[in-house]
């Protein structure tokens, strides 16, 4: 090495350009690179030191310009190679979108910073028409009959790269191996059969009655309804209890759960950082120092506590049942407990996130909708009138309340541009286009939502579409809020019971409207796609039916 460093620079910078390339053309070019990210980093930082002590030692002139100037020389073939590959040479290469995105994705980045991705594609999709390159192995397809290939019966797409963010954590959302998913799934399904169901159904009503009380009793102190705190409270109750055996406490305390502030600010993460997850890998592993991995840790650490003591509690008398329940049940009856903790950990974590931060957002874009549409508000009291809205039976029949809520999942859904698939290695045709294998998909439910051939007067919200005006629906192939096929949504039918039930205890004891001067501005403005959707504030006035 000393002896290489002692070559004249005529020679010795061409030279480690020259290492850059070939290190892309024989290595990087091939299969994923983001699990090693970590490794790779430590690798290049002991090298840098190792060029800086051995120019040091060999007498080196200025040690840290030829240590600069190697590392930067070799950079610049490396990343010169990356670029030309992408741009010229690419199997995506004929895709159009901007061209820094199909170079790398901190294009992407840098987009996000404000959280803004559902934007970002709906603005792309103005300027490059429904099929973009969004990255270098990258592609964005907004056209109705992409669900269905990715995910649909037939499909043979597995889950893209993103997946792989939180590892090492593992949960049932996030496995990318298709038979252990499907292994996994199996044990979930057994948490969401009908009898199972009809334990939660009591809870669910429970929590959603102390709401409205809470509800109540602010409007008779005179004050607002901070929809976006107070549906999150109920949701992340109901699902702290569903998944810990024990809520947040967050209806009773009005305050937000440090544990559930630590979640959200973590997700926050995921509104700039979802493009590049080996950059998460690097956090986890090189940084666990950093204020945002100490709060994830932290809140996984919490949730990890809370699982051992719902494991404790397992089997004992009055012990209710709720998804953990048949989660632990199942790792019990294989002798699997002590293995399966990880696996437990990481799915309480998926109940409490997938139930919450998707009913939560979703309940409060169907009040901001109620509230602008007065007219149907009253007609949906109208519809609700008389109905035991205790029976899930029942409330399932009253079309225009599923109206609603579809509607509210089109125009405002809960997961606007996350769910990436990776296409099989043979490569597939895609709403007609030839995509080879490897490649992201990116099918954005904001994108599909407003599109003009889909839905008529497509950004306008009318509930009437999935009920008496069928028409309005022009093509319903892409309307999957719940996703569809293997990876689809376990927890649908009990979402869909939870906010028909909410909907229809606070419309028919409540008038509903704006407070003040609030317009829903904040609520839109404020808005984030950090794969859930994370709406801003929205102040709302319930008056109690039938006061003054
Ligand atoms: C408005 C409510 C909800 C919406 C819109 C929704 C939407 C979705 C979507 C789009 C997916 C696919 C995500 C992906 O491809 O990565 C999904 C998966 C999932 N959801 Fe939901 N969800 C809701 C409520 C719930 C509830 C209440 C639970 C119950 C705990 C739940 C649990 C899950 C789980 C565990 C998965 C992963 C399924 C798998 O990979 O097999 N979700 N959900």
């Amino acid at each position: 090495m000393g002896l290489l460093l002692e070559l004249p620079s005529a020679v010795l910078y061409p030279a480690a350009a020259l290492l850059g390339v070939t290190s892309h053309l024989a290595l990087f070019i091939r299969g994923e690179w983001h699990m090693q990210a970590p490794t790779l980093f430590w690798l290049y930082s002991s090298l840098t030191i190792f060029i800086y002590l051995i120019s040091f030692y060999n007498d080196q002139p200025n040690p840290f310009q030829a240590t600069f100037l190697l590392t930067t020389s070799y950079n610049l073939g490396l990343f010169s190679s990356i670029s030309i590959y992408r741009l010229y040479f690419h199997r995506l290469r004929s895709f159009p979108g901007p061209k820094l995105a199909a170079i790398t994705k901190f294009w992407h980045v840098w987009q996000c910073r404000y959280g803004k991705n559902h934007l970002v594609i709906e603005g792309l999709r103005v300027q490059y028409g429904s099929v973009i390159r969004t990255g270098p192995e990258e592609l964005t397809i907004i056209d109705p009959s992409v669900p269905n290939t990715i995910d649909g019966p037939k499909s043979t797409c597995t889950k893209a790269v993103w997946y792989d963010f939180l590892l090492p954590e593992i949960a049932l959302n996030t496995t990318r191996d298709v038979h252990e998913h499907d292994q996994r799934r199996k044990v979930w399904d057994k948490g969401f059969t009908s009898a199972a169901m009809r334990d939660y159904e009591t809870r669910v009503h429970h929590h959603a009655e102390v709401l409205a009380e809470r509800i109540e009793g602010l409007s008779r102190q005179g004050k607002p309804i901070n929809a976006s705190d107070w549906f999150y409270f109920f949701t992340f109750d109901v699902m702290g209890e569903f998944a810990f055996g024990q809520g947040f406490e967050m209806l009773q305390s009005q305050k937000w759960h440090w544990a559930v502030r630590l979640l959200r600010r973590a997700m926050g993460l995921l509104g700039p950082f979802s493009a590049v997850p080996w950059l998460a890998q690097v956090a986890f592993y090189v940084t666990p120092w950093m204020w945002i991995v100490r709060d994830w840790l932290g809140m996984m650490e919490w949730c990890k506590e809370r699982m051992g003591e719902r494991i404790a509690r397992h089997g004992k008398v009055g012990a209710r049942r709720d998804v953990s329940h048949w989660l632990i049940e199942e790792s019990l009856s294989r002798g699997t407990l002590k293995k399966d903790r990880e696996w437990l950990n990481g799915d309480a974590v998926t109940v409490v996130i997938a139930g919450s931060d998707t009913i939560a957002p979703t309940l409060v874009f169907a009040f901001y909708e109620l509230v602008r549409n007065r007219e149907l508000q009253e007609r949906l009291r109208g519809k609700l009138d008389g109905v035991d809205i205790y029976d899930k039976g029942e409330l399932a029949k009253v079309g225009l309340l599923t109206g609603v809520i579809k509607e509210t999942m089109r125009l405002w859904p809960a997961v606007p541009t996350g769910g990436y698939r990776q296409t099989p290695e043979g490569g597939l045709e895609i709403a007609g286009s030839w995509v080879p294998g490897g490649v992201t998909i990116v099918s954005p439910r904001w994108s599909m939502g407003r599109s003009e051939e889909a839905y008529e007067r497509a950004l306008e919200w009318v509930p009437e579409r999935w009920t008496t005006r069928p028409e309005m629906v022009r093509d319903g192939r892409g309307f999957q809020p719940f996703s569809q096929g293997r990876f689809n949504c376990v927890g649908k039918a009990l979402a869909m019971a939870e906010m028909r039930f909410v909907i229809a205890l606070l419309v028919t004891r409540f008038d509903v409207g704006y407070w003040g001067k609030e317009r829903g501005e904040r609520l839109v403005g404020e808005l984030r796609d950090q794969f859930t959707a994370s709406p801003g504030a929205l102040e709302l006035e319930f008056k109690l039916r039938g006061r003054a």
